[in-house]
């Protein structure tokens, strides 16, 4: 039986080479070249505090539906305001309901360092990625070999641009540091069965080194969360369903950044 993230990866490489005929490998180049520089999302991520990555997230496969955001741009300009340190944006489109023009839209409405959320197996979609303006990608240590990782890892940082290296277990997490991964996102979901354990920040978290910047991932409800989170070492939480289905996402924001300076 192939895990949910298996499943997931063939639909996004039967989609990748639909995008692959119609935008070739060498125009994306010349878009990407054509962008301002990245912004300095590892230096957004480090600052003092407990930093809150946003998320724009339709619907999960864990969760199916899960909000409308026809205007992901506003949905992000609140973000901002209620002092998010980078908003991601899901383009996945068959389970997360996503799109790059999420992405472009999102872009174009704030300042901060966007991170492109999906399933990068290629480096065809770290330079898409940066032709639509992201600062941040996603490197998820379970659909990768070291050698892809390293590849993909390798031209994130050619391209100005920082790597969010995910992983879920001891072996993954290993993995990422001895790659030299300086931001480390440790999901409490795992991706081949969607099952959430909070726990899984606090037991990975002594293993990546001072130097990386330690981001949360998934299942983080509230400022008690956040505050948990802080406790345990984050430097940073990435949230999508708690603020998408809130009601008051600038709020819900300030509240898990402000949480995380009592630490
Ligand atoms: O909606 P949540 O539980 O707050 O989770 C956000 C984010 O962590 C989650 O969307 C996520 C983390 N890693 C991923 C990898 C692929 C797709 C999605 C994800």
């Amino acid at each position: 039986m192939p895990s949910v993230l298996d499943q997931i990866i063939d639909g996004v490489r039967d989609d990748l080479s639909t995008r692959q005929q119609d935008t070739p490998l060498e125009q994306l180049q010349r878009l990407a070249e054509a962008q301002p520089a990245a912004r300095d999302g590892e230096g957004a991520l480090r600052a003092p505090g407990l930093s809150v990555i946003a998320e724009v997230k339709r619907s999960s496969p864990s969760k199916g539906a899960l909000a409308d955001i026809p205007d992901p741009a506003e949905l992000a300009t609140r973000y901002a305001a209620g002092g998010a340190s980078a908003v991601s944006v899901l383009t996945e489109a068959r389970r997360f309901g996503g799109s790059l023009a999420d992405l472009d839209a999102v872009r174009a409405a704030i300042d901060l360092p966007v991170l492109r959320k999906d399933f990068v197996v290629t480096p065809y979609q770290v330079w898409e990625a940066r032709a639509h303006g992201a600062d941040i990608i996603l490197l998820i240590v379970a659909a990768l070999d070291d050698v892809a990782l390293r590849e993909l890892m390798a031209l994130t940082r050619q391209l100005g641009m920082t790597a969010l290296v995910e992983v879920h277990d001891e072996v993954e997490t290993t993995r990422a540091v001895d790659l030299g991964a300086s931001v480390i996102g440790v999901n409490n979901r795992n991706l081949k069965t969607l099952d959430v354990d909070p726990e899984t920040f606090s037991r990975l978290a002594p293993l990546v080194p001072e130097t990386c910047v330690r981001v949360a991932e998934s299942g983080i409800r509230d400022h008690e969360d956040a505050a948990m989170l802080a406790r345990a070492g984050a430097d940073a939480v990435l949230v999508g369903e708690a603020l998408v289905t809130g009601g008051d996402p600038s709020a819900a924001v300030d509240a898990m950044r402000s949480a995380g300076v009592a630490r």
